[in-house]
């Protein structure tokens, strides 16, 4: 876990940042619901709690806002397609909710003590604001945003109020309530990112699983240009049973590793290396042609046949080899088709007496 994850979004993986942003539609859906009915509601509690005068004008104050926060619910859809909506979704509700915070307290200008709920809007925006998983650098965007429009408004309605100690108290609550906010906001963001990285790592190798690489897959085949192909590589241990049967489960976990270790020590971090099942491993080469693909996949099973696993145990060395398929693909290729065919390609290479590659156009 680095801190810069909590800093800011840009350090996370596309995958996440989806999942993140789809985790963040929801949530603000809800808000700007809850929103919806608790302005138009306390309607009711003005009733009760204004003059008529008074409450003639505030009344119109809150439908007007309420009405302006309902296109925000078919926009939390749009929210959910990339980060730009989902800020630009946010910033137009806190555009709303300051506009109405200003306004409601203008009304109060002729003098008319102005209630607590008014008063204490702007914290309970914090608060409101704090269910949404985000990271700091964001967090502080919106504290930022929010306390200059609070002093603002209280500057221009009422200079004085912002003398000696007032605006030191008001810092002061302000402060500690977007503290509040952004330590819940990236409390959420690593309970979210803890989840995302049980659901689609391997624990035992720590590669990325075949629900995340299928995605990943789709992810390259959808940007990847026409005249760049893309390779797939389908590797599987061979006699891997013999392995457990022979040297014990432990071992067979240990080689596991040591090859997951090795794919990542040839491939680096330009390809998306996943364990695709038990003994299975599966390689993308973004932009990487068939014959390059299947140079790779060379290297890859000749440092792996010259290098014998260690048992954990001290009890010797074992020899391993690997079989692989390798196939292109276009972006027209079907994810499943391609699956397939790499699943072809490695039969071969298991049919042609194990421990080769075999690449298929
Ligand atoms: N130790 C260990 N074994 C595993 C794990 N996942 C799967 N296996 C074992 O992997 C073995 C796969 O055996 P097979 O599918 O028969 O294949 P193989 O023995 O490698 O033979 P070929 O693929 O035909 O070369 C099974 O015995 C599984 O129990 C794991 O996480 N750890």
């Amino acid at each position: 876990m680095e801190l810069k994850e909590y800093w800011s979004d840009r350090c996370h993986s596309s995958d996440f940042k989806l999942t993140r942003i789809g985790f963040v539609a929801i949530r603000f859906r809800w808000l700007v619901t809850l929103l919806i009915i608790g302005i138009a509601g306390w309607i009711a509690v003005d009733w009760w709690v204004l003059d008529p005068a008074h409450f003639k004008l505030i009344w119109k104050i809150r439908l007007i806002t309420g009405v302006m926060l309902t296109p925000l619910l078919p926009l939390s859809y749009l929210c959910k397609l990339n980060r730009r909506w989902m800020f630009a979704s946010l910033y137009c509700l806190l555009g709303i909710l300051l506009v109405f915070n200003l306004v409601s307290l203008w009304s109060f200008r002729d003098g008319t003590p102005i209630p607590v709920g008014y008063i204490a809007f702007p914290y309970f925006l914090l608060a409101l604001l704090s269910v949404l998983p985000l990271p700091v650098k964001s967090g502080l965007r919106v504290a930022i945003l929010v306390t200059l429009s609070v002093l603002a408004t209280d500057y221009w309605l009422d200079s004085r109020s912002l003398d000696n100690g007032a605006l030191l108290d008001r810092i002061w609550l302000l402060l500690a309530f977007s503290l509040t906010m952004i330590w819940v906001q990236v409390g959420q963001l690593r309970m979210l990112l803890d989840l995302y990285r049980e659901s689609t790592r391997d624990p035992l190798t720590r590669l990325m699983n075949r629900r995340l690489f299928v995605r990943q897959l789709e992810d390259v085949r959808y940007h990847s240009a026409p005249d760049r192909p893309y390779t797939l590589i389908l590797m599987d241990m061979d006699r891997f049973k013999r392995i457990n049967d022979d040297h014990g489960h432990l071992m067979g976990d240990e080689v596991l590793v040591s090859v997951a270790n090795t794919i990542m020590d040839i491939f680096g971090s330009e390809a998306i290396v996943a364990r695709y099942g038990g003994e299975e491993f599966m390689v993308l080469l973004p932009d990487t042609p068939l014959e390059q693909g299947q140079r790779q996949a060379e290297t890859l099973r000749l440092a792996v046949e010259s290098q014998p696993v260690e048992n954990p145990l001290g009890e010797g060395e074992v020899m391993v080899t690997i079989s692989a398929g390798v196939v292109e693909g276009r972006p027209d290729s079907e994810t499943q088709g391609l699956l397939r065919r790499a699943d072809e390609a490695l039969y071969a290479a298991k049919s042609r007496g194990r421990n080769c590659v075999v690449a298929q156009a």
